[in-house]
């Protein structure tokens, strides 16, 4: 029987690296390449087994300059694959980006051009840290600060109560283990099925047959009829995660659900009953979007009756301490190596980072510490190539004076631009300032395109259509 090969994703723009390396790792690996962030997305949608190993190039069409569409690349990989280990491609000049790419959860960066020998020895290396480290999700969070503690008593209240919770936190925090762990294992429900579903993972148009399900023919490519999460989901756990991402239009029918448990597949008329519960999670505000008319009220009111809030390893104080005891230990028993330790001034370093991608971040770092410096002392210098320190450089659009949200400043640029421009075409000036906030946003954003949309005050889909043809001009 032929043992199946790791999958092995490539995103590239540059043919030429990604053939070359696909060639390279063939024996390997079954590879996947692939040009753009949006036609990875499609290649993903369509395998039955997930990737192990992702290798990401930051540049890509249609902002190839740039490293936004790599990092919106990143978020969205591990949305869709917690356990997916990606190793990013960078330029000579963008070591800063690659830096920022580990923060939003890559496991490594590898600096152009790349050796493909030392590739290879690099996968191998992250594929040994695959399996989760032992004790992890058996002991649900780490951490005995107040505001952990806190949590664990109010999920403890709320474990068995049938009414929806809703998790707040910031990416990396360890919402996923809040909701499988204490909402779900925990329970009663525990012997039934626990169904996991990252509304930002998956196109707007395929969330509702997804979720309730469909008949045969209710749409081109539904050749069978098909069961949906809230089926499948029987009277065990539904996690919808990312929910702020729930398109408008099918915002009513999960409040329907809610309310009296009731939905329809898709392209059918009889009603089915839901006997889930469900338990949701964002990291953004739904407060700030239900504002903004992108949330509908009476459905945030129903899903947040219960809200936990997982909080930052910033604010857990020593809690880091914990985190870096259990990683480092379980990191060298996944590979069979000694542990490594932190010299005194590594140690304060640890102290005072503030880990802004939580702990996802805080455990690749321990992960390439172990790859790196096993059974060593690791010391502040080693320790802080490994951080990422935000970036304090200035805006040059705050430097400019110009306040975009006054008529009477945007009067007057338009007056001096005019004044300067001999043939000005409105639509090409008004489309050039529209990329201009768009790419700023996305910048601001850290590639995280849900935010820069929010940023922009429209939805993520109106983003990308805005988007959309950029690379062709
Ligand atoms: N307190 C913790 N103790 C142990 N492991 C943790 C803790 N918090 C997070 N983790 C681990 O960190 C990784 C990221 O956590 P998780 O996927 O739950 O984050 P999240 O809040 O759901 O992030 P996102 O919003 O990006 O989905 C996982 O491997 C998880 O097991």
């Amino acid at each position: 029987m032929s043992v199946a090969k790791p999958l092995l994703l490539i995103v590239d723009d540059d043919p030429l690296i990604s053939e070359s390396l696909s060639f390279a790792f063939a024996q390997e690996y079954d590879v996947l390449t692939s040009h753009s962030r949006s036609h990875a997305g499609n290649l993903l949608r369509q395998l039955r087994n997930p990737p192990r190993l992702a290798l990401v190039d930051l540049g890509l069409p249609p902002l190839p300059h740039r490293p936004d569409e790599g990092f919106a690349l990143i978020g969205e990989l591990l949305a869709r694959y917690p356990d997916l280990k990606i190793i990013v491609l960078s330029g000579q000049s963008d070591n800063e980006n690659a830096r920022h790419a580990r923060t939003l959860g890559a496991v490594e960066f590898v600096a152009k051009p790349c050796d493909p020998a030392r590739l290879a020895e690099l996968f191998r290396q992250v594929l040994r840290f695959d399996a989760p480290p032992s004790g992890e999700t058996a002991h649900g969070l780490i951490g005995e600060s107040l505001p952990m503690q806190r949590l664990r008593l109010q999920l403890g209240q709320y474990a068995n109560l049938a009414y929806p919770v809703l998790i707040e936190g910031e990416s990396g925090s360890g919402k996923d283990i809040v909701a499988s762990h204490y909402l779900h294992r925990q329970t009663e429900r525990h012997d039934k099925p626990f169904l996991a579903l990252n509304c930002a993972a998956i196109s707007p148009t395929l969330l509702e047959p997804t979720l309730f399900g469909y008949a045969k023919g209710a749409f081109t490519g539904a050749n069978t009829a098909r069961a949906g999460y809230f089926e499948d989901a029987d009277s065990g756990t539904l996690f919808l995660d990312e929910i702020g991402e729930l398109p408008l239009d099918l915002q009513p029918k999960l409040l329907r659900v809610l309310e009296n448990g009731e939905y329809q597949r898709v392209g059918e008329t009889q009603t089915r009953i839901s006997t889930a519960r469900i338990i949701t999670a964002t990291n953004r505000d739904l407060r700030q979007e239900m504002k903004m008319g992108r949330f509908r009220t009476d459905l945030y009111h129903r899903l947040s009756v219960f809200t936990v809030t997982v909080p930052p390893v910033r604010e857990t104080g020593l809690d880091r301490v914990l985190l870096l005891e259990h990683f480092r230990k379980s990191c060298a028993a996944a590979v069979r190596a000694e542990p490594f330790a932190l010299a005194p001034d590594a140690q304060s370093l640890w102290l005072d980072y503030p880990f802004p991608g939580n702990v996802r971040e805080l455990r690749n770092i321990v992960i390439r510490l172990t790859a790196r410096y096993a059974g060593q002392a690791v010391t502040a210098g080693q320790l802080s190539a490994e951080l990422d320190y935000p970036d304090s450089a200035v805006s040059p659009v705050a430097t400019t004076g110009l306040d975009a949200s006054q008529p009477e400043d945007v009067r007057q640029a338009a007056r001096q631009h005019l004044e300067r421009a001999s043939h000005l075409n409105l639509d090409a000036t008004l489309d050039l300032w529209q990329r201009g906030y768009i790419e700023a946003a996305i910048e601001l954003s850290g590639g995280n395109m849900s935010e820069a949309a929010r940023r922009l005050g429209i939805n993520r889909t109106t983003l990308y259509n805005r988007m959309e043809g950029w690379n062709r001009q």
